[in-house]
């Protein structure tokens, strides 16, 4: 029986299409569902034609409707066909033409290119390398090794013909998906091996079988991640429906992957830079968990604040169709579990209120370090390494501290420890982490209570929230899914997951590539990260950690503006937002974010004075479509938005001063608060889609300086990488 399956390039079109020519789609491929081969090709209203002129006989039209066409590939053999594009009349012709068909031999996927357009340009790149004294991009990369990849002899013919980043860029969108991505990540600095293993061997389909380049049936079938074969009327209305979310559909290779392997022998993890799909990817993972669990077991989706819970409760009812098995999944934050396995009526006291209770203690003890010490030291080493007792404390190793703390005073510190912890029970009061500790003791008393946990955001999690996670799941296969970034670190909890019981070795999956923000943007944020203007990076040789990281997106460049008041800065940024919003942003596409909440509160109200309707993003807020979302960085954690503005972002804000750990008190501490404070920016801004704004009165950021982008400037295309 014919079938219409559907390819990546149509899914990127779809959002603009109207809801009249997404029916003309669907009247279309229940035709495929109904007809006989005979009769589709004979049927009128339909019109499956072939091209005069075309580059490939395999590439037909269909009708949807009086102005828009569907362009089809209809092999010669097999009743698969596959919707590639959905264009006008005239420009789904001209398209169609042009395009040409194949087999990869290596992945067995069926492959488009403009074949057209590559043939015509082709030639005139030869003659310029050839008269170009520069080495070809590829050069150091034998033909064995790119055919190895599968890159086929037509794109090898112009791979050797390309000088630079700015050719390749050129070729890029011409090019068959599999194989531009190959050349892109070799370009970027990745080795073959990288990328065998990274994009060529997730794709690969086992098989007994030599490859056959005119089997379309079997090609399309071995497709999966840039052709869906749509079985029933609901999936498509459904898909139709929810335009903007591909990411349920197709998965890169190297995503479905991991998210859909049948099972790992223990903690698997997923890391991959901003953007990459890890949220996506731990989805995914839960629907195939789903799919598996036994009666009366239960998923914990895990992550680390309100807003991110939101996300994902979104993301797994628009994943999950069935509500009696997404009723089986427990989303919450990693806080809320603590505080519902404790199920306390005592209440969670927040920084500055423990604080002050540091301070009360120490003067009831007679400690007279800071504060501060007495904090840092009760998370960093008391709870991170599970102390319960005095003598376990003077003896214990306190790793990672910068701060000197002889022997004979260690006395003290436990007393006034014991002390906060007394006048906190007293009081009917709790802090999250030390109810990590509680909520770990009972599980371990009763047994665990889910068969899966899936964490996002893991990077976060201080060892007492592991340790807890690590006791609510029984050791057995599949028992912890992880998804996390070690880059975007911006609360300190350095954690060695192998010493809680967690060893990821062997089942560890890294993500390249970016699918939210654009190159410009992402180029531009990694120079935040890493301290210097990126521009210059491409001479300071490979970096590892981001090494191969990229996005296949372009757009402009940053927006920086410094303001000389913080009026006319907020001036600026209504002015921004209107020229989003006329652009045809809607409110909710826009985010905003500060360093501080009363930063957020003038932006949020000027926005309203100046007519545009703003709200905060809060936790348990739900996110709305009609208002700009404005909260802190730490609240945009996770979050993404097609417009982005970063605002206040001035040297008294990033590093904010008051958590950053004076040097005298603890180097070393004082090292790392600073890292987590330049995370803390380049999180923020790699939360823009399409457009990202940063602004600052004053002084800019030294984040910004060191990033070479500390002046008024609207920032041309970043290098790629
Ligand atoms: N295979 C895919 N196809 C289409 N879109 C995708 C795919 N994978 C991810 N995306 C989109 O990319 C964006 C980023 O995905 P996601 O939030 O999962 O990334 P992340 O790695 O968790 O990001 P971060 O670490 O910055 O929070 C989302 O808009 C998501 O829908």
């Amino acid at each position: 029986m014919p079938q219409l399956a559907l390819a990546i390039g149509f899914f990127a079109e779809l959002p603009k299409l109207q809801p009249s020519v997404r029916k003309g789609v669907m009247d279309a491929w229940e035709k495929f569902d109904r007809l006989s081969l005979d009769q589709l090709f004979k049927d009128p209203g339909l019109k499956l034609e072939s091209l005069t002129n075309a580059r490939d006989k395999q590439i037909r039209t269909i009708r949807i409707d009086q102005f828009w066409r569907g362009v089809v590939l209809a092999p010669a053999s097999g009743d698969t066909f596959v919707l590639l594009r959905v264009m006008q009349h005239d420009k789904a012709i001209a398209w169609a033409k042009k395009q040409k068909s194949s087999i990869n031999e290596v992945t067995r996927a069926v492959e488009i290119r403009d074949a057209a357009t590559l043939d015509e340009i082709t030639p005139a790149y030869e003659r310029v390398a050839g008269d170009s004294s520069k080495e070809r991009l590829f050069a150091p990369f034998s033909d064995g090794d790119l055919k190895a990849l599968g890159i086929d002899d037509e794109t090898l013919r112009q791979a050797r013909s390309i000088v630079d980043q700015e050719q390749l860029d050129v070729f890029a969108p011409l090019l068959p998906q599999d194989q531009r991505e190959v050349l892109q990540y070799l370009a970027s600095g990745c080795t073959v091996e990288e990328v065998w293993q990274d994009i060529v061997a997730p794709a690969l389909q086992a098989s007994a079988h030599p490859v056959d380049t005119r089997d379309y049936e079997t090609a399309i079938r071995h497709s999966r991640a840039r052709i869906a074969l749509v079985t029933a009327s609901e999936e498509l209305r459904d898909i139709l429906e929810k335009p903007f979310a591909a990411w349920r559909v197709f998965l890169h290779p190297a995503q479905h992957k991991v998210a859909y392997r049948a099972s790992y022998s223990g903690p698997a993890q997923v890391t991959g830079g901003p953007g990459t799909g890890k949220s996506v990817v731990a989805l995914h993972r839960v629907r195939h968990l789903l799919r598996h669990l036994r009666d009366g077991d239960r998923i914990l989706l895990t992550t680390f604040t309100n807003a991110l819970v939101d996300s994902l409760n979104q993301g797994l009812s628009l994943l999950v169709d069935d509500p009696d098995l997404r009723n089986r999944v427990d989303v919450m934050t990693v806080d809320a579990f603590a505080g519902r396995v404790v199920n306390t009526s005592r209440r969670p006291v927040n920084g500055y209120e423990e604080a002050a209770r540091w301070e009360q203690a120490a003067e009831a003890t007679g400690f007279t370090g800071t504060p501060q010490f007495l904090a840092q030291e009760y998370k960093h080493v008391v709870l991170a390494q599970d102390i319960r007792g005095r003598e376990e404390y003077e003896s214990c190793e306190r790793r990672g501290r910068g701060s000197a703390l002889p022997a004979s005073a260690r006395a003290l510190v436990w007393r006034t420890v014991e002390e906060f912890t007394r006048r906190l029970a007293e009081d009917g009061l709790r802090t999250y982490l030390g109810t990590c500790g509680e909520a770990t003791d009972l599980l371990t008393g009763q047994g665990p209570r889910y068969r899966h946990v899936v964490v996002d955001e893991a990077q976060d999690l201080h060892p007492a929230q592991w340790r807890m996670l690590r006791a609510a799941v029984p050791r057995r296969p599949d028992d912890l899914f992880i998804a996390g970034d070690p880059h975007q670190r911006i609360y300190d909890n350095r954690v060695s997951l192998k010493s809680l019981g967690i060893n990821v070795a062997g089942r560890s999956v890294k993500l390249r590539k970016n699918y939210r923000s654009t190159q410009e943007i992402l180029s531009w944020a990694t120079g935040l990260l890493l301290g210097r203007p990126y521009a210059e990076l491409a001479d300071s040789g490979r970096h590892d950690t981001l090494l191969g990281y990229g996005s296949a997106l372009h757009g402009s460049g940053p927006r920086v503006h410094a303001a000389q008041t913080e009026e006319a800065e907020l001036d600026t940024l209504a002015e921004q937002v209107r020229a989003w919003v006329d652009g045809g942003a809607a409110y909710g596409e826009i985010g905003i974010c500060a360093r501080f909440r009363k930063t957020c509160e003038k932006v949020r109200d000027r926005l309203i004075a100046a007519g545009v309707p703003a709200s905060r993003v809060r936790a348990g807020a739900a996110r709305t479509d009609d208002a700009v979302n404005v909260g802190t960085m730490h609240t945009f954690k996770g979050l993404e938005y097609r417009y982005t503005a970063v605002v206040g972002v001035n040297d008294r804000a990033l590093p904010n001063p008051s958590a950053i750990t004076p040097e005298d008190v603890d180097r070393m501490q004082h090292e790392a608060d600073l890292a987590a404070e330049r995370c803390l920016l380049f999180v923020a801004c790699t939360r823009a889609r399409d457009g990202l704004y940063v602004s600052w009165t004053g002084r800019p950021s030294p984040f910004l300086v060191e990033a070479g982008c500390g002046t008024t400037q609207t920032a041309g295309p970043a290098p790629s990488p």
